[in-house]
């Protein structure tokens, strides 16, 4: 069995095959505020409240703080719900919806969850089989604490050995996503095997990188089998492990000792470079965080190559830890004063600009190197802006060099 195939069989009570439709009770429903008007919509129609509060989160990250009246009465009526109803609740700068599951516990080897988020994918780093599904399913979810799904066929990724200096998680997710293309994996679930010093390599953070990179291609969702730092950090039942039987619909290895840093370059994520490709171009804005890399990793990642540098003139930087708790360790830490001092600037926690909402949208013509996962026309702004997707310690090079930095610059 693939690892999809054992969470799903653990829940059903049998043993399931992919392709096989199945009813399944979730561990986590989960919303955000952008969302959750509908889902209280298609509460209401329903006459329906939800049948286990206790396993249900709303999340306010997406546009938090509310950047205009409309968004703020929206927050107000989820406010509202959530009280009325008894659901966890996360107020405004608590930080990316993922990021605060995980962080809150929720997500925990085995688990399925859904949210209305298609990053939800993400909870696959420890183990979880996440998935993302619209308003409507959500609200099923919530009401019913059930929901329905085709158990999916799987795709192997391997990562072997352990990656060089200056390359990381977000440059071998970036491969994969390149080697798999968009749609490379379209209702799959991708599992991901960390071998040959990868486990180690790899800790819990790195491994939420590259199960959220897994929906780019596609995925249902993205698995990583559980090892490592995960082992210490969790509780991995017995059930959880994919056998010597389970059956692929395709197979990939991606050798880390030989990878290089990558970009994804505008408008596609599967478009992948390598930094040759595009090192010397200029860049306007520079923007760390995000569920795919903004937890105290990245921003340790990006103060370190600041440290006693300073952001180019012409190019500003914004850091947005994914969490309330990541802002205070990066305080603690002392990452935070070298970010200021370099010249950064720090957001509230949440989604930040990554979806040219708020706090911060690109202008026409501008030139982006964001940390974030998705890079399609107008996603951070204007339709012509560039954004171009990168590792934590290669947005914060072209951060202090103005423009994007090469292989060897990275390496360094
Ligand atoms: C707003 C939300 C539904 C959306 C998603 O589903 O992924 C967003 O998080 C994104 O990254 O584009
Ligand atoms: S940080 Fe970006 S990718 Fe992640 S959930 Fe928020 S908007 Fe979506």
């Amino acid at each position: 069995m693939t690892l999809a195939q054992a969470i799903l069989s653990h829940k059903v009570g049998r043993p399931v095959r992919p392709g096989e439709l199945v009813v399944v009770e979730v561990d986590h429903a989960m919303t955000i505020d952008s969302i959750v008007p509908t889902v209280i919509d298609r509460l209401e129609e329903l006459g329906a409240r939800p049948r286990h509060p206790e396993r249900v989160s709303l999340v306010y990250d997406h546009v938090a703080p509310a950047a205009n009246v409309n968004v703020a009465e929206a927050q107000k009526r989820g406010r509202a719900w959530a009280r009325r109803t008894g659901v966890n609740f996360y107020e405004v700068g608590r930080g990316v919806c993922h990021q605060v599951l995980i962080e809150e516990g929720v997500a925990r080897p085995g688990a399925l969850i859904v949210g209305s988020d298609s990053h939800s994918t993400s909870y696959g780093g420890v183990g979880a089989f996440g998935t993302g599904m619209g308003a409507t399913d959500i609200a099923l979810a919530i009401a019913s604490g059930k929901t329905w799904l085709r158990v999916p066929e799987s795709v192997k990724v391997t990562f072997r050995g352990r990656p060089r200096p200056g390359v990381s998680a977000k440059d071998a997710a970036l491969e994969m996503v390149g080697r798999l293309g968009a749609d490379g994996a379209t209702y799959m679930a991708v599992e991901i095997h960390l071998e040959g010093g990868a486990e180690e390599a790899f800790g819990r953070s790195e491994r939420v990188t590259l199960a959220n990179l897994a929906m780019e291609a596609g995925a249902k969702a993205g698995i990583v089998a559980p090892s490592g730092e995960i082992l210490d950090l969790y509780e991995v039942p017995d059930w959880l492990r994919a056998g010597q039987d389970a059956v692929y619909a395709r197979k990939l290895e991606i050798d880390l000792t030989a990878l290089a840093p990558r970009l994804a370059a505008p408008f596609y994520v599967d478009n992948v470079h390598g930094l040759g490709d595009y090192a010397g171009a200029e860049v306007d804005f520079v923007f760390v965080g995000t569920c795919t890399n903004g937890r105290i990793e990245d921003l340790r990642a990006a103060a370190e190559v600041l440290r006693g540098r300073r952001v180019a003139p012409g190019t500003r930087m914004l850091v947005v830890p994914a969490s309330s708790r990541v802002l205070q360790r990066a305080m603690e830490e002392g990452v935070l004063q070298t970010l200021i001092e370099a010249g950064a600037t720090i957001g509230t926690p949440g989604c930040g600009p990554c979806m040219g909402r708020h706090m911060g949208v690109a202008a026409s013509g501008e030139r982006v190197v964001s940390t974030a996962n998705r890079n399609f026309k107008g996603r951070m702004g204007a339709a012509d802006a560039e954004v171009f997707l990168a590792s934590p310690r290669t947005a914060a090079l072209a951060a202090v060099l103005g423009r994007i930095p090469d292989e060897e610059e990275v390496a360094g």
